[in-house]
């Protein structure tokens, strides 16, 4: 059964109300699901995993959440060549720019983005769940 991490950030619970439904879809589609909250995830975790999911909303401007996600995730990156991966997240007033950065920093990384990144405004409308329970699914 494949193994899957989702590993999210949420400061106000959009991203986490994301990370359930990213969860929901990739068991749903009979992986072995496991969800972290950022400062519980490292990078040695990574190999125990097929494929991970990160979540992590627009912060500062146009960032990462500074002080737990983007530490972590910058130690993962050095596991992310050939990985699966899914990337989401909430945003306010921007356009989704740090997701864009985001990216192409994984896809400079070399990993394998199984799925579009899916991004919603503040809290995910029905839209956006069923978005995030399809990018579970294609983890799995
Ligand atoms: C300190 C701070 C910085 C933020 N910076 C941005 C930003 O640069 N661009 C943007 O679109 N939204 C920004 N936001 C809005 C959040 O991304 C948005 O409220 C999101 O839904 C929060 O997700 P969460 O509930 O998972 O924490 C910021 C919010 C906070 C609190």
């Amino acid at each position: 059964m494949s193994k899957i991490a989702v590993v999210y950030w949420s400061g106000t619970g959009n991203t986490e109300q994301m990370a359930q439904q990213v969860a929901a879809g990739a068991k749903g589609g009979g992986g072995d699901v496991t969800s972290f909250q950022a400062a519980e995830f490292s990078a040695d975790l990574m190999d125990q995993y097929d494929a991970v999911a990160f979540g992590c909303p627009s912060m500062g401007a146009e960032e990462l959440e500074e002080d737990e996600f983007a530490p972590m995730f910058e130690q993962c990156e050095k596991k992310l060549k050939g990985k699966k991966i899914g990337l989401f997240g909430s945003y306010g007033w921007g356009d989704g720019e740090w997701m864009r950065c985001w990216e192409d920093r994984c896809i400079d990384d070399e990993a394998v983005i199984a799925h579009e990144c899916v991004i919603c405004n503040e809290a995910p409308d029905d839209e956006a769940q069923q978005a995030c329970k399809d990018l579970g699914k294609s983890l799995v």
